[in-house]
């Protein structure tokens, strides 16, 4: 049967399916754009492997934190004076403003860990690759003992109404918060890809199998 011209090929439909094509039509030059995005907990490497990804498959790396950082400045500045929802906020539109770009140029995006909190960024990750960076908390422990920039790790204040509590420490509280959202990583991404051994020329290439095996299967069943 001849195609009719006015439809999108399958493999166009399938590039406009899973890059938010703002005009499908427009943006497409028949390629396939690779877009990846890394979710996963505070310190598993989103950024560092992300940015290896990008470079391995010749397409631009977008990080929602430093695009946060570059507009608003210091993400622990927005936390203290403006507030976490806020801050979700501004992450949400860098995340649409990363996706909107990767969609007509390819890209691997890191989220910040935090991401998959809000139900509005997990339906924009769901047109997209998305893998899941795990990371045991043994292997993460220096990782975040040596960098005390991230806000949620912080001490909590206590209620006014409650006396202070123990002080559970970073590597506590790193684990309390992935318990917490490990459902929703595991609900956002189409695979898992476990991060916490080896240099990150390994954990690049262990994410782009996962990618290559994703887009195999994929084309597959559009045979
Ligand atoms: N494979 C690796 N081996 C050794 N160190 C690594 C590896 N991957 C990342 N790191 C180091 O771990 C630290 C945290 O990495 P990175 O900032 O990429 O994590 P992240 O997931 O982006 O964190 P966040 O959620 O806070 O943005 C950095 O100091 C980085 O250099
Ligand atoms: O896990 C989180 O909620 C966060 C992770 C970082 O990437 C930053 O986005 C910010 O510090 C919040
Ligand atoms: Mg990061």
């Amino acid at each position: 049967m001849t195609p009719d011209p006015s439809e999108p090929s399958p493999a166009e439909a399938s590039h406009c399916a899973t890059s938010h094509c703002a005009t499908p039509r427009d943006a497409w030059d028949g390629h396939a754009r690779s877009v990846i995005c890394l979710i996963g907990p505070m310190a598993s490497g989103k950024s560092t492997l992300g940015r290896a990804v990008a470079r391995e498959l010749g397409v631009p790396f977008a990080d929602t934190d430093a695009l946060v950082v570059a507009q608003h400045g210091p993400i622990a500045d927005l936390f203290a004076e403006r507030g976490e929802a806020e801050f979700r906020r501004l992450e949400t539109e860098a995340l649409r403003t990363a996706l909107a770009a990767a969609s007509v140029h390819g890209g691997v995006i890191a989220t910040g860990g935090g991401a998959v909190v809000v139900p509005e960024n997990r339906e924009l990750l769901s047109g997209v690759f998305t893998a899941y960076l795990t990371i045991s908390r043994d292997a993460v422990a220096p990782r975040i003992l040596r960098d005390r920039h991230r806000p949620l790790l912080g001490p909590r204040p206590a209620p006014d109404d409650e006396p202070p509590a123990p002080d559970a420490g970073p590597l506590e509280r790193w684990a309390q918060i992935l318990a917490e959202r490990e459902p929703l990583y595991r609900e956002a991404a189409q695979t898992v890809v476990d991060v916490g051994t080896g240099p990150v020329a390994t954990n690049a290439a262990r994410i782009l199998s996962a990618y290559r095996r994703h887009t195999q299967a994929t084309e597959e069943q559009q045979k």
